[in-house]
């Protein structure tokens, strides 16, 4: 059936279609088995020209153009066909070569022809010239479109199966020997000629596979040469098959090949990207989407320049906020110019100040002490002010009585609670006289502390200078008239002991004047009280003279205003943190408030009186303690309140920043535990050797600092390079080894990062709990006499979860050993807050029910203390162990 259309369509073109060269075109539908069918382009190449001769016409056309095709293309011979490289081959092309057999038998109809007037045949013709050329287009767009579908499929197909997917398809090929149609004569039906029009793929695509296998060049060159050299219709067949399909796509196109565009199924899955995007994975579409949306991201944003204000020293994390920049770009900055820092590290305001610059901005450089401004000495109106009680100091030199006559004043018996009857604790507190109000500043009265004495002093509106009748003026005495001439503080002698027989007022007077002392008896205004604390004498005249010259002083203060005043001491409480000892000077504090007090800072949890009572405000000349502070301030330190959080961290860094600075300028180049130091004493003839001391409360620092100094002599004597209130931390051990100090804790432990930073620095903690131990140990090493030395090994710690009451054994501890290891036998300390609470041994050591010699890290076990019972969840149990090594230098 087709077969007849096929021959009726032939014969009516062969008179139309006569083209120029010998290239022609198509598509051809291909049958591919099961109902599928498969539009293939194809396209044919006539390598020699048309011989007029050929084309003989099988009979008279009427018309010059059906002369032209009429010659029956002989069957081209089988061994030379060129062959139309086609995937599948095409059906529509078979039926092409037996047209001109068929032809033959057309005679008949070309006679009928010849019956036809020419107008006839000229208006048949024109109809079927229109028809055809319609035909020819449609069939054209027909072809394309499928191709391209065919194409696309193709491509898609490919692609998913990669490698495997072309393999299959490129040896796949089918050579389809065309006939040599020996001319347009053949007139093959649009659709075939567009088809026919490609014959070259055939005879290119072979070419490709077999180029990786000899060499490219050679393989290339005899390609072309089979391209063209072969006689017209000779098979390519062998050379198309032959190469190994997985090559083929590494051989470059010949330029031949590109102008022409044939197309294979390869070529065709691979052209539309332009041959080179066949080979991209997904994987790669992905990378170069994340490249560029990393581009993308990388842009630089819009720059903000900001005037960044620069204090003296900065932390980068600081100043990258301030510049509104990340602190990892100011941290790649600084790498790149060489310096490795971390955001938490402190920078001057020079390198500040070139990173801002460097990142576009501008720098107003203050000073640190701004921070501070508008805080302190903030003057009052006149007309603010309101009388104030008298602050008063009691000073003089040791055992003339200073403690017994504040208690005889107090009435309460402080004396007889103090350990050795030293005051180590210094105590603030109010009493009243005639319904008016006196704020006595307990400062004791031991050599030790001259220090707090002094600062003492400036807290005071009224120094009460105590002498002792029977000893008169002493050294301790001249220093204190010193402390409160300094101060500018007026001074009331109180001559104590006059119960005593051998009391002597009048020399104490005398002695007083060449001090510059000039009581009112001797002509001068200074008032004097002969008093006994023991019997409480004139106790009333005292505080008469205290009232009296301060009416004189003429005392006044703002109470409505935010509070400012001073810290009398400061001490790290078990339970209640950290409680400073303050005394308001101006203004008033309440509780809520936030406060910086020193280099520490803290919302005002509570206020407490020293008769232990909560009160809701503390006004001008009130001793109070202040709970809340998130650290110890040193005793005389200012303090202030501010109205923010951010205002009060801020001072209270700036004030470590200062106290750094000053520990750091206090640093020497000698270097060593306090053994080493001692000898560096005896063999080098150093003159001093650095202390850092820490201790549960600053009382206790300043006693020992105090005795420490006392030691001292023309030849050696201790510097201490910094002390303070609380457990001996990392920053502690490297102040020490900056110094080359050695640290004593007294009641004080060090946490395990300063434990581990002494042990990796080689500095020497020691501890004690008695200050004569201490201060002995120390003289002991300063004279070189050195006992042996009790070397104390930790041996690891255990956290107490929960405590147990168990009948007929006590309070018994369930712990986990967070630190090395817990042993029987050795010594344990219960530490809390890691102020030692208690030393001794331990009762029992238990895992489970047994009783073990140790228990390792991480392992559970229950413990008792002999003799103790004072444990709580959360404690800490330090096991040491004890050596006693005798000292050798
Ligand atoms: N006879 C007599 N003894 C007194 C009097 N006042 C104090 N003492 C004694 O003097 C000794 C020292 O008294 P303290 O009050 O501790 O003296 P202090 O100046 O506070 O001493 P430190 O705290 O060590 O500086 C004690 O033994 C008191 O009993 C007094 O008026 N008469």
């Amino acid at each position: 059936m087709t077969d007849n259309k096929d021959d009726k369509t032939l014969g009516v073109k062969k008179t139309l279609t006569l083209k120029p060269s010998g290239v022609s075109q198509g598509t051809v539908r291909q049958d591919m088995g099961r109902g599928r069918t498969k539009a293939v382009v194809v396209e044919t190449r006539k390598r020699r020209p048309i011989r007029p001769e050929d084309d003989k016409p099988a009979f008279t056309a009427p018309t010059p153009r059906a002369a032209e095709p009429a010659a029956p293309a002989p069957r081209p011979q089988q061994p030379n066909p060129p062959a139309t490289r086609v995937h599948q081959p095409t059906q529509a092309q078979r039926p092409a070569a037996p047209a001109p057999q068929q032809r033959q038998g057309e005679r008949p109809r070309g006679a009928v022809l010849h019956d036809l007037s020419a107008s006839e045949m000229d208006a048949r013709r024109r109809a079927l010239v229109e028809a055809q050329a319609r035909e020819v287009i449609e069939a054209k767009q027909r072809a394309e479109d499928e191709a391209r579908r065919q194409a696309e499929e193709e491509r898609r197909r490919l692609q998913e199966a990669e490698e495997a997917a072309r393999r299959a398809a490129e040896p796949a090929p089918v050579e389809v020997p065309v006939e040599e149609a020996p001319a347009p004569a053949a007139t093959p039906a649009p659709a075939e000629r567009a088809a026919d029009a490609r014959p070259g793929i055939s005879r290119t695509q072979p070419a490709a596979p077999a180029q990786p296998v000899i060499g490219r060049g050679r393989k290339a060159g005899n390609e072309e040469d089979d391209d063209r050299g072969p006689p017209r219709g000779a098979p390519v067949r062998g050379r198309v098959a032959a190469p190994a399909p997985a090559k083929a796509p590494a051989r470059p196109k010949t330029e031949d090949e590109r102008r022409r565009g044939k197309l294979t199924v390869t070529t065709v899955s691979t052209d539309d990207d332009g041959g080179n995007a066949r080979g991209r994975s997904m994987a790669a579409m992905r990378r170069r989407q994340e490249k560029f949306r990393r581009s993308q991201m990388q842009e630089p944003r819009e720059k903000v320049m900001r005037e960044v204000t620069l204090p003296e020293t900065i932390t980068i994390q600081e100043l990258s906020q301030r510049m509104s920049e990340r602190a990892v770009d100011v941290i790649k900055f600084l790498m790149k110019e060489g310096q490795m820092m971390k955001p938490g590290d402190v920078i001057d305001a020079d390198l500040a100040e070139l990173i801002a610059v460097e990142f576009g901005h501008t720098v107003k450089r203050v000073s640190e002490s701004d921070v501070e401004e508008g805080i302190f000495d903030v003057v009052d109106d006149e007309g603010e002010l309101e009388p104030r009680p008298p602050v008063v100091t009691i000073m003089g030199h040791v055992d003339h009585g200073k403690t017994s006559l504040l208690d005889a004043i107090r009435q309460a018996n402080v004396v007889a609670g103090e350990a050795g009857g030293i005051t180590q604790h210094i105590g603030a507190y109010q009493v009243e006289q005639n319904g008016q109000k006196i704020t006595f500043i307990d400062t004791p009265g031991h050599a030790a502390f001259t220090a707090m004495r002094a600062r003492g002093a400036q807290a005071t509106d009224i120094a009460i200078l105590v002498v002792a009748a029977d000893d008169s003026v002493m050294p301790q005495t001249i220093e204190s008239i010193n402390h409160a001439k300094a101060a500018g503080v007026p001074i009331i002698v109180a001559i104590n002991k006059i119960d005593k027989p051998t009391a002597n007022a009048q020399k104490v007077r005398t002695e007083l004047l060449q001090h510059e002392v000039f009581v009112e008896s001797m002509g001068g205004e200074v008032l004097d009280v002969e008093v006994s604390a023991k019997n409480k004498t004139n106790l009333d005249k005292l505080l008469e003279a205290i009232l009296l010259q301060a009416e004189i002083l003429d005392l006044k203060a703002n109470p409505n205003r935010t509070a400012e005043g001073t810290v009398i001491e400061a001490q790290l409480d078990r339970g209640r943190g950290a409680v400073a000892t303050v005394l308001v000077q101006k203004g008033t504090l309440k509780p809520g408030q936030i406060l910086v007090a020193g280099d520490q800072w803290g919302r005002v949890r509570a206020l407490v009186t020293d008769k232990g009572e909560h009160v809701k405000e503390a006004g001008p000349a009130m001793p109070v303690e202040v709970l809340g502070l998130s650290g110890t301030p040193a005793a005389g330190d200012r303090f202030a309140v501010v109205d923010s959080e951010s205002r009060a961290r801020e001072i209270s860094e700036y004030r470590q920043r200062l106290a750094r600075d000053k520990a750091a300028a206090r640093q020497s180049g000698s270097r060593g535990s306090l053994e080493q130091m001692m000898s560096q004493l005896q063999s080098s003839g150093l003159k001093e050797f650095p202390l850092l001391i820490k201790g549960d409360v600053q009382g206790s620092i300043e006693a020992i600092a105090g005795a420490l100094e006392k030691l001292g002599t023309d030849e050696v004597r201790v510097r201490i390079v910094h002390s303070g209130a609380g457990a001996i931390t990392e920053s502690d051990i490297s102040l020490a080894e900056a110094s080359n100090a050695a640290i004593i804790g007294f009641n004080v432990r060090a946490n395990a990062q300063a434990r581990a930073a002494s042990e990796r620095s080689g500095i020497e903690i020691r501890y004690y709990n008695i200050i004569y131990d201490l201060v002995d140990d120390v003289k002991a090493a300063m004279s070189g006499l050195l006992s042996p030395e009790r070397r104390e090994t930790f041996l690891g710690n255990a956290e107490i979860l929960e405590v147990f009451n168990i009948t007929k054994i006590g309070k018994v501890a369930g712990c986990r050993v967070t630190e090395g290891k817990v042993e029987r036998g050795a010594g344990v300390r219960l530490l809390r807050d890691n102020v030692v609470i208690h030393e001794g041994k331990l009762k029992t050591l238990k895992r489970f029910k047994d009783e073990v010699a140790e228990v390792p890290v991480g392992q559970e076990c229950g413990m008792a203390f002999e003799n103790y019972e004072d444990i709580r969840a959360g404690d800490v149990i330090e096991c040491f162990r004890v050596e006693h090594i005798t000292r050798t230098l």
